[in-house]
């Protein structure tokens, strides 16, 4: 089966409400994910979970840049070249873990995973160009932090810019999910991911700084645009492009400081620290209500600035991209970013199977997480050490 066809099965179950009023259908597709919620094995879970993605063709698999890793440092060391540095060993990178773990707390913490998606675009290198839009939102504040810390500390002897920031990236995940395991039962604390952190990227010549010009994503891109940047720029398939987007589900958008949209993903600033589902089950929740409008005379933007903000009793709740809904839903948008379509009547997306299995079973996200950004943080290598 095609995606397309997939996804018009999904548009057929789903009863759509002609009247635009919130729904909350009995959906064919929730009893379908009841009955796997039902399975208690969770590997039996995960193998019937994984079947069903399989069915969709998100994921077929498709030639990406290959990184080779080496493991016994000591014997790589001679032959590897690395910067004149010494190896990492576990306890230093521990010891660099816990000076990030001082500075990374708060809104610092999606900062710090923006930063390293920005890093990798291109090639994860060490370098942020301060005068490009894009990145210029706070995160170059935590940025900064990041820099003061790596150069004060001479952690330049173990490992370059780029590695150090990945590095951040990791922990500001880890942070991230404690963030969000306060108070739980072990039935649903997100899993920790497990990353093995490797070493030996190589930063541009400005090192932090760069005048380098990449070309980021919009907040106004469709479905296919998404797909093909993640594809293009990551070798990532739309399964784990939609993975990657879940980090979403930490910070914001900083209106006049920042992108020109404004909101946090969640509710607010606390939930916008920690690392969980939410982003994905407050995209398919079908009680919110959602308007879709152009803050850019709010924000100061200097074009039109659509976003989609979710409702429950009047109450917002939730801020979203077309980029984010465009994973659930196929809007279809204009020049602007403007969708002729909204959440009662657009069709769904090839994706959205996908945002319902993830917001149900979130560490079936977080294994495909772990999986895209490992591989959005080693892009442009080729050869890396392992710890
Ligand atoms: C289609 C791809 C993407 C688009 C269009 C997009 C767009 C944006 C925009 C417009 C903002 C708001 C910036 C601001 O105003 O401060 C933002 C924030 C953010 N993005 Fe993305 N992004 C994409 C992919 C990613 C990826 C792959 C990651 C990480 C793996 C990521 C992590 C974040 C985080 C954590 C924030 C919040 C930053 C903060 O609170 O300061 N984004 N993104």
């Amino acid at each position: 089966e095609t995606p397309e066809t997939l996804s018009s099965k999904f548009n057929q179950l789903t009863p759509k409400n002609s009247t635009g009023l919130p729904l909350v259908p009995v959906n064919p597709i929730d009893a379908l994910l009841d009955q796997k919620a039902a399975i208690t094995d969770v590997e039996q879970q995960e193998k019937e979970l994984d079947e069903l993605v399989a069915e969709s063709q998100l994921d077929s698999p498709i030639p990406i840049p290959v990184v080779n890793y080496l493991e016994p440092y000591t014997i790589h060391s001679f032959t590897i070249p690395q910067n004149g540095h010494p190896p990492l060993t576990k306890s230093r990178l521990s010891f660099i873990q816990s000076q990030l773990r001082e500075i990374i707390f708060e809104d610092r913490i999606a900062h710090v995973v923006r930063i390293i998606f920005h890093d990798c675009v291109g090639g994860c290198d060490g370098c942020l160009n301060r005068d490009l839009p894009p990145n210029m939102t706070p995160m170059l504040n935590t940025a900064t932090l990041l820099d003061n810390l790596y150069d004060s500390q001479g952690f330049s002897d173990w490992l370059s810019r780029a590695d150090f920031y990945a590095l951040a990236g990791i922990t500001a995940i880890e942070i991230g999910v404690e963030n969000a395991n306060v108070g739980c039962f072990f039935f649903n604390c997100i899993r920790m991911p497990r990353f093995h952190f490797r070493y030996g990227r190589k930063d541009c010549a400005t090192s932090p700084l760069s005048s380098g010009v990449q070309s980021f994503p919009e907040g106004k891109d469709d479905y296919d645009a998404v797909m093909e940047f993640f594809a293009n720029e990551f070798g990532l398939r739309p399964r784990y492009a939609t993975a990657l987007l879940g980090a979403h589900t930490l910070g914001g958008a900083a209106g006049a400081a920042g992108s020109g949209f404004v909101g946090f993903w969640k509710e607010n600033a606390i939930e916008a620290a920690k690392f969980d589902q939410r982003y994905f089950s407050l995209l398919s929740d079908r009680r919110l209500y959602w308007n879709h409008l152009d803050v850019s005379a709010q924000t100061g933007a200097n074009s039109p600035r659509f976003q989609w903000e979710g409702f429950v009793n009047n109450q917002q709740v939730s801020f979203m991209l077309n980029s984010d809904v465009s994973l659930l839903l196929d809007i279809q948008t204009n020049n602007v970013g403007q969708s002729s379509c909204n959440f009662n009547t657009c069709p769904y997306s090839p994706t959205a199977l996908l945002v319902h299995i993830y917001a149900r079973f979130p560490n079936f996200w977080i294994r495909d997480f772990e999986r895209a950004f490992a591989r959005m943080i080693e892009n442009g290598s080729t050869w890396l050490l392992a710890v």
